[in-house]
């Protein structure tokens, strides 16, 4: 059975003058919402922040989902716990030496547990605690700005997430970040993703009226892949 594709706009390509009105569209079409936090460090940009995350917090009808992109994700955790996140999601890069104490930190604070890998990053590196995770996302961009071009080596990642998924039964949601778009959603969709985050190609830069956008967007996606 075909499963039905979920969709994660990046807060970060929104119109940050209009915001709340974006939200209100988004909140009864979308599945998430994916809030990208850097520190200038990680990557060499810096985005949104945890009082973001507080800030929409009352407006969002939909889990936030943080995408970690910060050398010290343990800095993170408590304050966007707090401001409301949905979902913590650290870089496998980020977390090597305390990987399990994270993941059991984010559950316990009451909130989902994601990992996110580089595109450089094998899916090897996060196997022996994959089956902890609630989500997993592959970049196929490299982090810290939107509009580059996908990395199609990334493919491969996907389905290897898919079949260990589907081989030993792991609830993880399979998610790709990074120039989801009309180029991408039939290949990405083959390989396995199930999550997709949906930036400026993909969504925002498709109609200036958001509603419009998102209709051209499904219709886009359901044209590619029949879902
Ligand atoms: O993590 C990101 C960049 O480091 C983001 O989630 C971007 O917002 C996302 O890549 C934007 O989408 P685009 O289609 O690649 O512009
Ligand atoms: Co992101």
């Amino acid at each position: 059975m075909s499963k039905k594709p979920m969709f994660s706009p990046s807060l970060m390509c929104m119109d940050l003058m209009d915001i709340k009105h974006q939200m209100e569209i988004l909140n009864s079409r979308a599945d998430f919402y994916h809030v990208d936090i850097m520190d200038g460090h990680f990557v060499k940009n810096i985005t949104l922040s945890p009082d973001f995350v507080k800030a929409v917090s009352s407006v969002a009808k939909l889990p936030l989902d943080c995408h970690l992109m910060v050398t010290t994700p343990d800095d993170f955790i408590e304050p966007l716990a707090k401001a409301g996140a949905g979902y913590i999601c650290p870089h496998a890069e980020t977390i090597n030496s305390d990987a399990f104490r994270m993941i059991y930190k984010i559950k316990s604070l009451g909130c989902k547990v994601g990992v996110v890998l580089n595109p450089a990053t094998p899916i090897e590196y996060i196997r022996q605690y994959i089956h902890l995770l609630d989500k997993i996302t592959i970049m196929s961009v490299d982090p810290g700005f939107a509009g580059q071009p996908f990395i199609r080596e990334m493919l491969g990642k996907i389905r290897q997430a898919k079949e260990w998924k589907e081989q030993n039964g792991y609830s993880y949601l399979i998610e790709v970040d990074g120039s989801c778009n009309e180029r991408t959603f039939k290949d990405l969709d083959e390989a396995g993703a199930e999550v997709f985050i949906l930036g400026s190609s993909g969504l925002f830069n498709l109609d200036p009226d958001l509603a419009a956008a998102w209709d051209k967007m499904k219709k886009i996606f359901h044209e590619q892949t029949g879902k």
